[in-house]
C-alpha cells in the first residue's frame, strides 16, 4: 500500500528534489507540497521539469491542516522555520524526515551556540541522525529523523573507516570541501548570483561555519572520543556536487593495499557508498544520482592519509538521502525510487 506523503518547502531546492524523486517512488502517494509563495498555483506550472509528472497546486498549509491528510512529511524548510512546525506535525501522529538543522545536534546548548534558541529542545534526544551507513537501525525505529547536512555526510562517510578503526590521530582533522552553489538554497541571495559565482571560487564561512559542531558530533561518536576539527567550506562555481578533502595522521604506518581492504571491507554491503581505493573520485561520477564515492591514498612522506568524498548535495547530500531514510522508516527497500546512476557527461 502507498503511503500518504506531504512535502513541505517544496518550492525550494532540496524541496523540488524530493518531489522529483518522489514523482517514481512506487510506495508514495504525494499528498501536499506547500510553498507560501506560490501558494494556489499548479507544482507543474512552478516547475516544468515535473510536467506531467505533479498534480497538485501549492499550498501554504498549517501544520494541523497537512497532519490530516498525510502519514509522513518531509520537511525542508530553512532552519528555525523547520522547528516552527515540526513538533505540531509529531504530535498527530506523523513521521517526520526533517532536511534542516534543526534537530541534529543533541546538545541544545551547542545548537543555541551556533543557530539560535531551540523552540523544542525536548526532541533533541529523540531525534534519530539520518545517516543510514551509519546508525540504520535507530533510524527504522526513529518517529522524527534528522537528515543530515550535506557537508557533514560527505565528510562522515569519508573518515567513518579510519576513526572506527582507530587507524587516524582523532585531533589531526583537516576538513576541506567545496560545494557547488546549489548548496546555499534557491532564495535571493547576492553572493549567489551567476556573476559573483561563475569562473570563482573561495573559502568562506571561516572560522565558524556551523556545519563544524555536527561534523564533530558525528565523528566524535565514532572515535569514541571528543573530536575538534579545522573545516573549510568553499564554494563551487557549478550547480550541484560536493567534493571533500580529508586529511589525518596515521597512527602507525599503513600500505595502500592494506587501506584500500580498509575501506571496502567497512562499505562492502553499503549500495550507496563505493570505494574508489587510490584512484580519487570527480563530482561528476555521482551528480544525478544518490551515491557517495570515496578514495584514499596513504602518503607515507607526511604520515597522513589523504581521503576525497564526492556526493551530489542535493541527493546523498540532502533529498535522496530523505528519501533513504522514508524507506528504512517504512521496512522498504532502502534504494526504493534511488537508483539512478549519475548524469554524464
Ligand atoms: N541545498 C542543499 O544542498 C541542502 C539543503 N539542506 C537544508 O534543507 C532545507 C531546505 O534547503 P533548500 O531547499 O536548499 O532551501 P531553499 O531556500 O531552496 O527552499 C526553502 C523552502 O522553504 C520555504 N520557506 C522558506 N522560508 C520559510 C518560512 N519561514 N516558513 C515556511 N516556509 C519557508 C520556501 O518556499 P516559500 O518561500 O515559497 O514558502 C522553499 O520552499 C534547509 O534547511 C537547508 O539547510 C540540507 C542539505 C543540503
Ligand atoms: C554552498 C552553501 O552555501 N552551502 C550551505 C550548506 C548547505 C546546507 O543547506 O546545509 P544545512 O542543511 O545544514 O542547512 C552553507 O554553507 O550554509
Amino acid at each position: 500500500m502507498k503511503k500518504r506523503v506531504a512535502v513541505l518547502g517544496g518550492s525550494g531546492y532540496t524541496g523540488v528534489e524530493l518531489l522529483r524523486l518522489l514523482a517514481s517512488h512506487p510506495k508514495v502517494e504525494l499528498v501536499c507540497v506547500t510553498s507560501r509563495q506560490f501558494a494556489g498555483q499548479k507544482v507543474e506550472n512552478v516547475f516544468p521539469s515535473l510536467r506531467g509528472m505533479c498534480g497538485l497546486e501549492f499550498t501554504d498549509g498549517e501544520p494541523a491542516d497537512i497532519a490530516g491528510d498525510a502519514d509522513v512529511v518531509f520537511t525542508a524548510l530553512p532552519h528555525q522555520a523547520a522547528m516552527g512546525v515540526v513538533p505540531e506535525l509529531l504530535q498527530a501522529g506523523l513521521k517526520v524526515v526533517d532536511l534542516s538543522a534543526d534537530y541534529r545536534l543533541r546538545d541544545a546548548a551547542v545548537y543555541e551556540e551556533w543557530y539560535q534558541p531551540h523552540s523544542s529542545p525536548q526532541l533533541l534526544k529523540e531525534a534519530v541522525y539520518g545517516l543510514p551507513e551509519l546508525f540504520r537501525d535507530d533510524i527504522r525505529q526513529a518517529r522524527l529523523v534528522a537528515n543530515p547536512g550535506c557537508y557533514p555526510t560527505s565528510v562522515a562517510l569519508g573518515l567513518a573507516p579510519l576513526l572506527k578503526d582507530g587507524l587516524i590521530a582523532p585531533d589531526s582533522l583537516i576538513i576541506d570541501s567545496k560545494s557547488g552553489t546549489s548548496g546555499a538554497g534557491r532564495s535571493a541571495k547576492l553572493d549567489s548570483l551567476f556573476c559573483e559565482v561563475n569562473e570563482g571560487f573561495k573559502a568562506y564561512g571561516l572560522p565558524r561555519h556551523r556545519h563544524t559542531p555536527e561534523i564533530e558530533q558525528t565523528l566524535g561518536q565514532l572515535a569514541g572520543q571528543p573530536v575538534k576539527v579545522s573545516f573549510t567550506p568553499h564554494l563551487l562555481p557549478v550547480n550541484r556536487g560536493i567534493l571533500s578533502t580529508l586529511y589525518a595522521t596515521l597512527l602507525r604506518p599503513v600500505s595502500q593495499p592494506e587501506l584500500d581492504e580498509l575501506y571496502a571491507r567497512f562499505y562492502q554491503d553499503e549500495f550507496f557508498v563505493r570505494c574508489t581505493g587510490g584512484v580519487l573520485p570527480n563530482i561528476r561520477q555521482v551528480v544525478g544520482s544518490n551515491f557517495c564515492d570515496v578514495g584514499a591514498v596513504v602518503d607515507g612522506r607526511t604520515g597522513r592519509v589523504v581521503v576525497v568524498s564526492v556526493i551530489d548535495n542535493l541527493l546523498k547530500g540532502a533529498a535522496g538521502q530523505a528519501v533513504q531514510n522514508f524507506n528504512l522508516l517504512l521496512g522498504l527497500d532502502e534504494t526504493t525510487g534511488l537508483e539512478a546512476v549519475a548524469v554524464w557527461p
